[in-house]
């Protein structure tokens, strides 16, 4: 059987790298645009699923990862920003806040399907234009649910986390390796 990481994510890529050596890269090109009325946990969940959908009908006998992570303030879902000015206004949004990462996992294998959707609580500070443009000065924005990311420069934004960090960088690597370490 082998693995396949239904995503174009680097970050899950490095972190399944901690628990599998070998195992194939295959994302999925899905429309993320939220339903109407769609909660942020039914969202989430869909999206991981309809990542991994089109790989499981091309590989069904194989293992295959789908993953997707959303940012949400009260009832506002937050995913990739389109533009800087996207991330601008929902950094200055996220500023003194606690929000929510939310990070749902869909394991499919032939027999059974493995899900676990992880909700972590994220204190921002205060973030001043200066900190919000310097920020956007670094690039780093552009690929990142919420418009940061807290493994780099996004560090400094943060106060206190409340839940597994790997979610917040996008993948459950600790769920995902016990699940696998029982199917493989
Ligand atoms: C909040 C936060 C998000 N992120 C990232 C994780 C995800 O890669 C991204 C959210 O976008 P996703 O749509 O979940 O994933 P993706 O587009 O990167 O990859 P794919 O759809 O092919 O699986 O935001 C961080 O890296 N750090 C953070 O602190």
């Amino acid at each position: 059987m082998t693995v396949i990481l239904a995503s174009s994510s680097p970050r899950r890529k490095e972190l399944l790298q901690k628990s599998v050596t070998d195992f194939l890269i295959k994302p999925a090109d899905i429309d993320e645009t939220v339903a109407p009325h769609e909660s942020p946990l039914d969202y989430v969940e869909r999206m991981a699923k309809e990542k991994a959908a089109p790989i499981v009908s091309e590989h069904p006998d194989d293992i295959v990862i789908g993953c997707d992570t959303t940012v949400v303030l009260g009832d506002l879902i937050m995913g990739k920003p389109k533009t800087d000015d996207d991330a601008r206004s929902m950094l200055a949004q996220l500023s003194g806040t606690i929000h929510h990462v939310l990070t749902s996992v869909y394991i499919y294998t032939k027999e059974k399907v493995y899900q676990k959707t992880e909700t972590v609580e994220v204190d921002f500070y205060e973030l001043t234009s200066t900190d919000i443009e310097n920020y956007l000065s670094t690039g780093e924005h552009r690929d990142k649910a919420g418009s940061y990311g807290i493994q780099g420069q996004g560090a400094l934004f943060v106060k206190e986390t409340r839940g597994d960090y790997y979610s917040i960088v996008g993948f459950p690597i600790g769920y995902v390796h016990q699940v696998l370490k029982e199917i493989l």
